[in-house]
Order: structure tokens, then sequence, then C-alpha cells
């Protein structure tokens, strides 16, 4: 068997290319993984909001994750976008399971607003996927929803941070501050039942953050499965994103994509 590391994301489809699985394929490819994807819902979006949905049959979800499961090792995993109770039941269920690091970006509401989960399936992610976390990664709005606080700053997102992690059994927790207007940075909040750690960049001025939040999850699930402790795989993607977003492409009307080339053509520059 070659140690190639396998990373697998459980998510929706976006065919602009900028979020879903296409963001996470990418960035798999990109960090040198073998990027495998199960397609829970098919969206027509574009970098102006969500058109429409069209969600996968359950048994086919099911099916999906049996095919790669059965055949493929999974060194890490992700989710995304999981859009009702039905699909969440069936994720838990291959979840605990799958002997590998979960990432979990709890996907509410698209960038642009667009709602992309069932409101009853609020409840079901908090009861029963966020005790099978290795690491959750919500932004403000979505911490909020999980947690009824109200975050306007650091402290605030600690709170949230902590919460999910003591009240709702995360393994770890990484509250984005991509919302919270800071004029100079970009700081996220990582608590892991011990202690806290904080990741700032400086913040990018660009609209074009179409898909920011599934580029850093597929991020650290790569260097998860490649094996990186969990600070440094965050740290690691954290830089991936922050060079995504300062490069981004100004493609469409609203919210444009990260991207994907301009971390490794850094990377290149810096060695030659
Ligand atoms: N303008 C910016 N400049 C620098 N970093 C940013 C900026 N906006 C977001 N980030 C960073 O991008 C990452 C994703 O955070 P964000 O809060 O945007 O996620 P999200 O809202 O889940 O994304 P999505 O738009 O895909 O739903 C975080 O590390 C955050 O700090
Ligand atoms: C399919 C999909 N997943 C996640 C997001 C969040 O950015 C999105 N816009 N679309």
């Amino acid at each position: 068997m070659t140690n190639i590391s396998c990373a697998l994301t459980i998510a929706g489809s976006d065919p602009s290319g900028g979020a879903g699985i296409q963001a996470d394929l990418k960035t798999f490819q990109e960090l040198q993984t073998y990027g495998m994807s199960v397609i829970t819902s098919l969206t027509a979006q574009n970098t102006t909001g969500v058109q429409g949905v069209h969600h996968a049959p359950i048994d086919f979800i099911n099916q999906q994750i049996e095919s790669i499961t059965n055949d493929i090792p999974v060194h890490a995993f992700k989710t995304g976008m999981l859009a009702s109770v039905e699909v969440m039941e069936t994720v838990a269920k291959h979840a605990a399971k799958i002997d590998a690091p979960f990432v979990m970006d709890p996907v509410m509401v698209a960038t642009s607003g667009d709602p992309l989960i069932a409101e009853e399936a609020q409840d079901y992610l908090k009861a029963h996927l966020l005790p099978l976390t290795t690491v959750v990664t919500p932004n403000v709005p979505e911490a909020e929803t999980i947690t009824g606080l109200t975050i306007r700053n650091l402290n605030d997102m600690e709170n949230a941070a902590r919460m999910i992690v003591k009240k709702f059994g995360a393994k770890s927790a990484l509250v984005k501050g991509g919302h919270i207007i800071d004029k100079e940075k970009a700081v996220d909040v990582f608590y892991d039942g011990e202690s806290f750690h904080r990741f700032t960049s400086k913040r990018i001025y660009t609209k074009n953050t179409h898909g920011t939040g599934c580029t850093l999850s597929a991020a650290i699930t790569a260097y998860l499965a490649k094996d990186y402790p969990i600070l440094q795989a965050i740290e690691y993607a954290k830089t991936y994103i922050t060079q995504a977003i300062e490069h981004s492409l100004d493609i469409g009307e609203g919210s444009g994509p990260t991207n994907h080339w301009a971390p490794r053509i850094k990377k290149e520059m810096e060695i030659s």
C-alpha cells in the first residue's frame, strides 16, 4: 500500500466552483492529499446567491459512503452542507465508525445569506453530531445559533468555543472571526477543553470571500490526514486561506471565490 494521505468530504455541490465539494477537492489537491467526495445535495448557485437545491436520496448518500469506506482508507474527513436530519443521521452512523479525525464545518447559511439546512436539523447537529467531532469550525452566526450567545468580540468567541466543547461535547472548537469586523485582523479562536489559542492574520479588504469556510475546514482536514497535530494543522490551514483570500478571484457579479493556486505559488517563490 502507498502511504498517500486520503481525505474525504461529505458536502453539497457548488457548480460555480467556489464553495462546497468543489472548494474542498481543490484544497485537498493543492495540499497533496488524495481527495474523495460524497455529494449530499446539488445546489444551483453562483457568486450572487443560491438559486436552487436538489437533495440526494438518503439511501444513495449511504451507498456513496459505503463504496468509499469498504474500499479505501480515510485518514481524515470533513462535513459541509448536511441539509436535513435524515442526512445527518446517515453521516452520524458512519462518522462513529470511521477511525479518523472528523472536521465539521456546521454550514447553515451561504455567504449570500441563503439558508442551506432545515431548522430542525440544527437541533440534531447539536445533540448528535457535535459529540463525534475532532474539531468544529463555526463562523460567528453559526456559533451564535449553536450556543444561543450573542457574539460581539473575542471574549464572546471564547465563551462560545468553551460552551461548544463543554456543553455540546465537541472535542475542540474553532470559532472563526471573519464576520467580526476588526479593521486590521481576522482572528479565529480555538478551544480544546484545556486551553485557548488565537489564530490571527491580517484582514484583507475584498468582497470575494465565497467559500472561505469550506476552504479553511478542507485545509485543516488535509493537514490532519497528513497526521499533523491539530494546532499545527489549523495554523497551516489559516496561512492557506489567508493567501487564497489575498489573491481571491474577481469572477462573477457577487462574492467571488478564493484562489487555490496562490498559496502554492507563494511557497514556490519563497523556495526559488
Ligand atoms: N476579509 C478577510 N481577511 C482575512 N481573513 C478572512 C477574511 N474573511 C474571512 N477570513 C478568514 O477566513 C476563514 C473563514 O472564515 P469565515 O468567517 O469567512 O467563514 P464562513 O463564514 O464559514 O465562510 P463561508 O463564506 O464559506 O460561509 C477564517 O480563518 C477567517 O478568519
Ligand atoms: C454547497 C455549499 N456548501 C457550503 C456553502 C457555504 O459557503 C455554500 N455556499 N455552498
